[in-house]
């Protein structure tokens, strides 16, 4: 039958309208500390906080609790197992998936302190259930024991009396008492497994007794299914119970001879004794035992003992061909019997006639009494079977032992703390009868686990006001049924079997099995095994049971002529585990004597877990759930298969499931409006009055209740508006998306997708403007400063150029000046010596000269001087007489002497007659130079322009020119 999901009632109110219900205390709901409470800020899966950390990988990361233990001890939390630490109150200690909301994770990280911390607080308040229960959970390797030791010294600091010395003293005793048993209880119970060096082979709940003043008075241990197979057959690679490589690596010379463990001596029973492990340490536990009550010659009594046993298991016996002779032992098996018989203080004769020989009792008063000779196999299991005889009393008997030691007094204790270790979930290739207890177990904790935590559910939806029908999860009640129901369940049909005390066959109770219980939804059936097998859908999955060897494991046999045979020892710790009175029958003894229904693994381990529920009803429970990052011990490695095989095991997906079906996110009233108060932003924009706080304050501080009821009032408005934008239905179509508690909001997973998807939207509108503002301003930015590069650019080079231009300007002043003075100079020389020449010239007496002038030339050059301004004047003139009639006019002008040819002697430059140039001097007179120059200075041709002064003594006009006039 598929299980059924809850049916929730819709609702939809308004948070500020008044509560239908009362107002509960918080206090009743379990009583939690404040602290606790005070981290957590939104609930999915409710129910656990969880945490992964690699072996010893990080240092103690935890919510300090009132007292914390010893510096130099090793936390939980930071070390190889991981764990999920849950309360079961799921209001108290909420938290939200991590992927969703990354941002409300909560602040404090689990710790098993934590837990112990709101466990003694809850102790303290006295509110019914008083008395706790941690229960801790996990695979083997995860850290259960572990944290059920730190656990323990937890509670060892928080509960010692700090009132008086005398007080303080005791305490302390009792304390180190309490811890003094995890040694001796590890070293007998625990063995090295493929899984776990220090694998506990047995379940237990520690009971710490407190003291109205809540001190630790005492405390009491009740273990369950010890695994006492391991005494004679363990499987490879792993080994037997610590205590037997104690002895054989820690005993002295004298124990070795009194115990007979010479060195390296083989045992069959002590495989792999080469592997040398921290928790072979004989010392440690013989201290432990001599704390605990137990001297020194009960120690020597017991591991004398155990000396027997290996010593036992190197009997050997070789099959015998003749039925009716009893088998022989082998020849290397001989001393092994001499020895133990020796150690166990028991006739040696009888001993292996016991082990070779059956006695079968008949008639009324079984006074009929046949010996059968076993097989060589029924001598093996015979004698294995005394074995684990022997080191399940011995076992029990030390359990006992320790309780009288630290168990208070009844009257002086009022409440307890239980711890329950116990085995987890467990599915192998091969699955057994073990297995199978273990899983039931498992499915009865997984029973009250569930029943707790929808109790504790509807209990938070009536505080916050709720109208909440809750119904209908069917719980894992249809797998127990089939485990334990009545009157036809597996574990009746085996014990039936038993009963019948019928040679029996694991295919016929395979039959039985499918045929019986048919009808049940969590039975299968494996078609491909090629075993009889059955399968039982548990919770945490299916798991294939073999049925082979399920009822001779289940009857657990005790041949009564062994018990017969322990109790004739003359061994004291033997003579105390196996009494001859008839008052202290064993239940073996009892159960083959009488008509009495048969005492079967099964009926036993039922009872005990009926016993444990008991207790644990009465409690208030809280969970550890531990995990295993990785199976190979590995520091900082998370495989993410086996952890999650782990959570499902531990019941993690159902507890999803249970939670999803009411209102799995739970966030208190302030934390959903710093959270969503942004969404008002989809609302129309309303001006905030004064008691409207900006979202900027409800952001950073916590606001007041009556100013959060506005806010949720606005935020809840936008639903609709959001429901329709995203999904396009009608608001209406929307089953119940969220309920305002009196201080929390409930809501759906549907509803925290919208929310968080409406979030979403508005901030990545935000986040559009905040980019386009931050891109204009950036724009806005470069914009100026590009402006001010050019600006820069600009008067650098303005003051750059005007620097050398003044420079320039500088040069050219001073070349300027230069040039001027030595123009002037060259002006002065050249006017200096053209006049100087000329009136040399003038000077000299015509009839010195080779060409004298004659008084008509002196009359010519009178007309010519007196004519040359006007062709001067001509030759210049930018109007009037053009081309050739000008040419003639300045011919006419300058070429006066030329008329006369033969009279003017000045004709040619070698001549040197007539005028050869007109030159004005810088000064503004003309000269008229009538040959060519001898001066230095003077005789430079000028530019063919007029206007270019190129010479000191400016030439207007040059003979040799004139003809291009
Ligand atoms: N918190 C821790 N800090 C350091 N080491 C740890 C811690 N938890 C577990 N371990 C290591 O893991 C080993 C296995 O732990 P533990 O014995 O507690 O597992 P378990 O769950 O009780 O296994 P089993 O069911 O087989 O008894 C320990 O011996 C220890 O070395």
């Amino acid at each position: 039958m598929p299980r059924e999901r809850p049916a929730r009632v819709p609702e939809w109110r308004d948070p500020t309208a008044p509560a239908r219900r009362p107002h509960q205390s918080e206090s009743c709901d379990s009583g939690d500390s404040p602290e606790v409470s005070a981290g957590p800020v939104l609930g999915r899966h409710v129910l656990h906080q969880c945490w992964l950390h690699s072996r010893g990988s990080e240092p103690l990361q935890a919510h300090p609790p009132a007292v914390l233990p010893r510096a130099d001890e090793r936390i939980p939390c930071c070390s190889s197992a991981s764990a999920i630490v849950g309360s079961s109150s799921p209001g108290r200690q909420a938290f939200l998936h991590m992927t969703l909301h990354p941002l409300m994770f909560q602040k404090l990280k689990p710790h098993i302190f934590t837990v112990g911390e709101q466990t003694y607080r809850n102790v303290k308040s006295l509110i019914e259930p008083v008395n706790q229960s941690v229960i801790v959970s996990g695979e083997s390797g995860a850290g259960k024991t572990w944290t059920s030791r730190c656990l323990m010294k937890f509670y060892a600091v928080v509960t010692t009396s700090p009132t008086s010395w005398e007080g303080h003293k005791i305490a302390e005793r009792i304390e180190q008492r309490i811890l003094n048993s995890n040694p001796i209880m590890e070293a007998f119970g625990n063995a090295c497994t493929l899984r776990n060096n220090n694998s506990s082979r047995f379940g237990k709940f520690i009971q710490l007794q407190l003291n109205r003043a809540q001190q630790m008075t005492g405390a009491a241990v009740q273990t369950y299914l010890l695994e006492k197979t391991r005494v004679a057959c363990q499987a490879s690679s792993e080994r037997n119970f610590h205590i037997f490589y104690q002895i054989c690596k820690g005993a002295n010379m004298d124990e070795r001879l009194q115990w007979h463990l010479p060195e390296g001596a083989v045992f069959s029973w002590l495989p792999n004794p080469e592997r040398t492990l921290e928790e072979d340490c004989f010392e440690v536990t013989r201290e432990a035992m001599l704390h605990l009550g137990i001297d020194t010659p009960t120690q020597n009594n017991i591991f004398k003992v155990l000396a027997g046993l290996l010593h036992l298991g190197n009997i050997w016996f070789a099959d015998s061909e003749d039925e009716s002779q009893p088998c022989q032992l082998m020849d290397n098996a001989k001393g092994s019997i001499r020895t133990s018989a020796l150690l166990l203080l028991l006739p040696e004769e009888p001993l292996l006639e016991t082990l070779r020989i059956r006695t079968i009792r008949a008639g009324k008063q079984q006074q009929q009494v046949f010996r059968k000779p076993c097989s060589q196999a029924e001598c093996d299991t015979r004698r294995d079977c005394l074995a684990k005889l022997i080191y399940a009393r011995l076992f029990d008997w030390l359990v006992s032992v320790i309780n009288s030691n630290i168990c208070a007094d009844p009257d002086s204790w009022t409440t307890f703390i239980g711890l329950l270790d116990v085995y987890g979930f467990e599915s192998f290739p091969d699955n057994s009868l073990e297995q199978l207890c273990i899983n039931y177990a498992n499915e009865k904790l997984q029973q009250h686990f569930v029943a707790h935590y929808l109790k504790a559910q509807q209990e938070e939806y009536a505080v916050e006001g709720l109208e909440w029908s809750f119904v209908n999860y069917q719980d894992n009640q249809a797998c127990l049924d089939l485990i334990e129901g009545s009157p036809i369940s597996i574990c009746s049909l085996i014990n039936e079997e038993c009963r019948l005390n019928r040679p029996s066959s694991a295919t016929q109770l395979r039959t039985r099995i499918e045929s019986a219980l048919a009808g049940s939804p969590c039975l299968g059936h494996d078609k491909l095994s090629r075993e009889p097998s059955f399968i039982v859908k548990h919770y945490a999955g299916p798991v294939c049971y073999h049925t082979a060897g399920l009822v001779e494991k289940n009857k657990d046999p005790v041949p009564p002529e062994l018990t017969q045979l322990l109790q004739q020892s003359q061994d004291p710790l033997l003579k105390v585990l196996f009494p001859t009175d008839p008052e202290e029958k064993s239940p073996e003894e009892r159960s083959g004597q009488s008509r009495a229904p048969v005492l079967t693994v099964v009926s036993k381990f039922k009872a005990s877990l009926e016993q444990l529920l008991q207790v644990l009803h009465s409690t208030t429970p809280h969970y550890i759930r531990c995990i295993k990052p990785n199976s190979q011990g590995q520091a900082q490695t998370f495989i993410q298969e086996e952890v999650l095989s782990q959570l499902e095991a531990c019941g993690l997906v159902e507890t999803i499931h249970i939670s999803a079906a009411g209102f799995p996110t739970r966030v208190s009233h302030q934390n959903f409006v710093e959270r969503y108060a942004l969404l008002r932003r989809l609302l129309p924009r309303v001006p905030l009055g004064p008691h409207s706080p900006s979202e900027e304050r409800s952001g950073s501080s916590p606001l007041a209740e009556a100013m959060l009821q506005p806010l949720l009032r606005d935020i809840l408005h936008t639903l609709p508006a959001l429901t329709l934008a995203t999904s396009g239905d009608p608001p209406e179509a929307m089953p119940t998306p969220v309920h305002c508690g009196k201080t929390k909001v409930f809501m759906t997973d549907s509803m925290l997708e919208l929310l968080e998807h409406g979030r979403a939207q508005v901030l990545e509108q935000c986040a559009h403007c905040i980019q386009g503002s931050w891109r204009r301003h950036q724009r806005r930015k470069q914009e100026r400063q590009r402006r001010a590069a050019v600006l820069i650019q600009a008067a650098i080079r303005s003051w750059l150029i005007r620097k050398h231009i003044q420079k320039l300007h500088t040069a050219a002043t001073v070349i300027k000046q230069a040039w001027q003075r030595w123009r002037s100079r060259m002006a002065f020389l050249a006017s200096k010596e053209l006049d100087g020449v000329e009136e040399k010239y003038l000077q000299v007496p015509h009839s010195q000269s080779s060409f004298p002038l004659s008084q008509a030339q002196t009359k010519l050059q009178g007309a010519i001087f007196r004519l040359w301004p006007l062709g001067l004047v001509l030759a210049s003139a930018d109007v009037g007489t053009r081309s050739f009639q000008r040419k003639l006019v300045v011919w006419a002008c300058l070429q006066l002497p030329q008329q006369k040819h033969s009279s003017c002697t000045v004709q040619t430059a070698q001549e040197q007659d007539g005028i050869t140039s007109i030159r004005a001097l810088p000064q503004g007179s003309i000269k008229f130079h009538c040959r060519k120059s001898p001066l230095r200075y003077s005789d430079i041709c000028p530019e063919p322009s007029p206007d270019t002064v190129t010479g000191f003594n400016q030439i207007l006009l040059e003979r040799n020119r004139l003809g291009h006039v």
